[in-house]
């Protein structure tokens, strides 16, 4: 037989795209990891948020959130002008939605309420909204009639508007009480069934985004750094809000450790997110440039968690604009958690800069350039996200740094994920998202097998969804929304390969050829 040219090449590649993948366990989709190479007991679930999902932004009593005014009132500061008035419209969804978890095979659902849908004033004088307890009470049933457990954000940045209005949100230490009385309400009328608790999501988020560079809700900062600044003081608010975070957080525990926590046998912790920071050069100056750059987006609150004060390269750079604790309060904050809820997507570099003496800010004060590339060449493979640059040795680093530098914590990785552009047509070969999760899943078992205490796992996100800002241009779910047909469900590649992998812990499903790729 006479083997033409081109065949001759085919076969080449065939052979050659075999060994490479073989070669490089990274990049193939199947195969490669099944839940039973994770510890025993280690969960896996996925993650959303109230807002980003639920819609009936105005139903059932719900009151406006600072989400519903931001995107409302500014729809510029959305890429697509939207909001989440409808969202994916969980909220009447929940049990379709709970139906694909099941059926994908997942353990865990990590959901957060809406704090103004259960208070529509935000405190309890105003009234508990018996409509939005009856909600969270039927989705907390629906997951553990499908065997899936509840893990419970009760505040991933939807704060009600009234009380933005009424004294400025987590500007103020008035939060701290309502804080405590709004999760006080959620152990009560949920402990009994919700075992994990999560008090706040991404404080560093809330500070930043919402407090410094004004680009998320309340969309607060100083109006010299660009004219769509409405009002705010990005040197010193950022980190009032992450003072006052802390404390609420804290009081929140507290409630739950005096009055809960013996008789419903739950764990509470808070979700922490850090880029991984990579020094641009080997000078000192640079690595001392990387570990400032962590210290301010995560040891800013993982020390006073570990030890009730901030960490010294902030207390330096931020001086007196950083608040202090009185010593009553660092006892309350110091050992506030059960577990660390960790959120991970991507890694940058740092470059050591002069400090600055005026037009402070808080992405100043590290005095701290950071980059996502190095001479013209990115950090990893771009994504939609114009944060996210896929780098999955990151997620080690970073787990290895909370193991060494926070006493082994039990960590809970709460997020993590990429996204694709949408383009307008059914999108379902994500092989982006079946990469990224391969790899950072080889890298979390190396992080544990060298004595991270990692418990479990949560893809972001179950569903497309309202990316805050992105709107809904950018997607991360695992499942696809149709925005142009009522908002349609449909499994990505990415949600197949997640059910391959769980199903792998059931020993009836395994096949021979499944344990030889392995
Ligand atoms: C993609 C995710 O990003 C998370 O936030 C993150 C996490 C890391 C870096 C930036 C952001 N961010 O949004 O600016 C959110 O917790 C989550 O709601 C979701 O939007």
């Amino acid at each position: 037989m006479k083997i033409t040219g081109s065949l001759f090449i085919f076969l080449i590649s065939l052979v050659s795209s075999v060994v490479c993948s073989e070669d490089s366990t990274e990049s193939l989709a199947y195969g490669h990891h099944h839940r039973n190479s994770f510890p025993a007991g280690f969960i896996f679930g996925t993650a959303s948020s109230a807002y980003q999902i639920e819609g009936a932004a105005n139903e059932d009593g719900r009151g406006p959130s600072i989400w519903d005014t931001f995107s409302q009132k500014y729809p510029e500061k959305i890429k697509d002008h939207s909001n989440g008035n409808i969202a994916v419209d969980s909220y009447h969804r929940y049990k379709e939605d709970v139906a694909i978890m099941k059926s994908l095979g997942f353990d865990a659902y990590r959901f957060s309420i809406s704090w103004s849908r259960l208070l529509p004033r935000g405190h309890l004088n105003g009234g508990v909204n018996q409509a939005g307890i009856n909600y969270y009470n039927n989705l907390i049933n629906e997951l553990l009639l499908n065997g899936i457990q509840p893990f419970v954000t009760l505040y991933h940045w939807d704060l009600p508007q009234a009380l933005e209005d009424e004294y400025g949100g987590f500007l103020s230490a008035k939060i701290i009480k309502d804080f405590h009385d709004y999760a006080e309400l959620c152990f009560s009328k949920f402990g009994d069934r919700v075992k994990h608790w999560i008090t706040l999501n991404e404080p560093l988020v809330s500070a930043d985004d919402g407090h410094a560079r004004g680009i998320k809700a309340p969309g607060r900062c100083s109006k010299w750094l660009s004219r769509n600044c409405t009002g705010g003081d990005s040197s010193t608010e950022p980190y009032i809000v992450g003072h006052y975070q802390l404390l609420a957080h804290a009081a929140a525990v507290k409630v739950y450790r005096d009055k809960y926590q013996m008789s419903q046998m739950g764990q509470i912790g808070i979700t922490l997110n850090c880029a991984w920071i990579v020094p641009m050069t080997e000078s000192s100056q640079d690595s001392s440039a990387a570990s400032r750059g962590i210290a301010f987006q995560y040891d800013w609150f993982m020390e006073p968690l570990k030890s009730g004060s901030y960490p010294v390269d902030m207390v330096t750079h931020v001086g007196k604009r950083l608040p202090q604790f009185s010593a009553e309060q660092s006892l309350m904050v110091k050992g506030s958690f059960d577990f660390i809820g960790l959120n991970y997507y991507t890694s940058k570099y740092a470059t050591d800069v002069p400090c600055k003496s005026e037009n402070l800010s808080f992405s100043t004060d590290s005095c701290v350039k950071i980059t996502t590339e190095r001479n013209g060449i990115p950090i990893g493979p771009k994504t939609a996200s114009d944060w996210l640059y896929v780098y999955p040795r990151g997620i080690q680093e970073l787990l290895l740094y909370t193991k060494y530098k926070f006493n082994n914590p039990a960590i809970y990785i709460t997020e993590n994920g990429v996204s694709e552009l949408d383009t307008g047509s059914l999108l379902l070969d994500d092989d982006i998202r079946v990469d990224y999760y391969n790899a950072h899943f080889s890298f979390i078992k190396k992080a544990i097998m060298n004595g991270v205490n990692v418990k479990g796992f949560f893809a972001w996100s179950l569903v497309d969804n309202f990316e805050w800002d992105d709107g809904y241009k950018i997607r991360f779910g695992i499942i696809y929304i149709d925005y142009t047909d009522r908002l349609k469900r449909h499994p990505k590649k990415s949600a197949l390969w997640f059910k391959e992998f769980l199903h792998f812990g059931n020993q009836t499903r395994l096949k021979r050829q499944d344990l030889a790729v392995y």
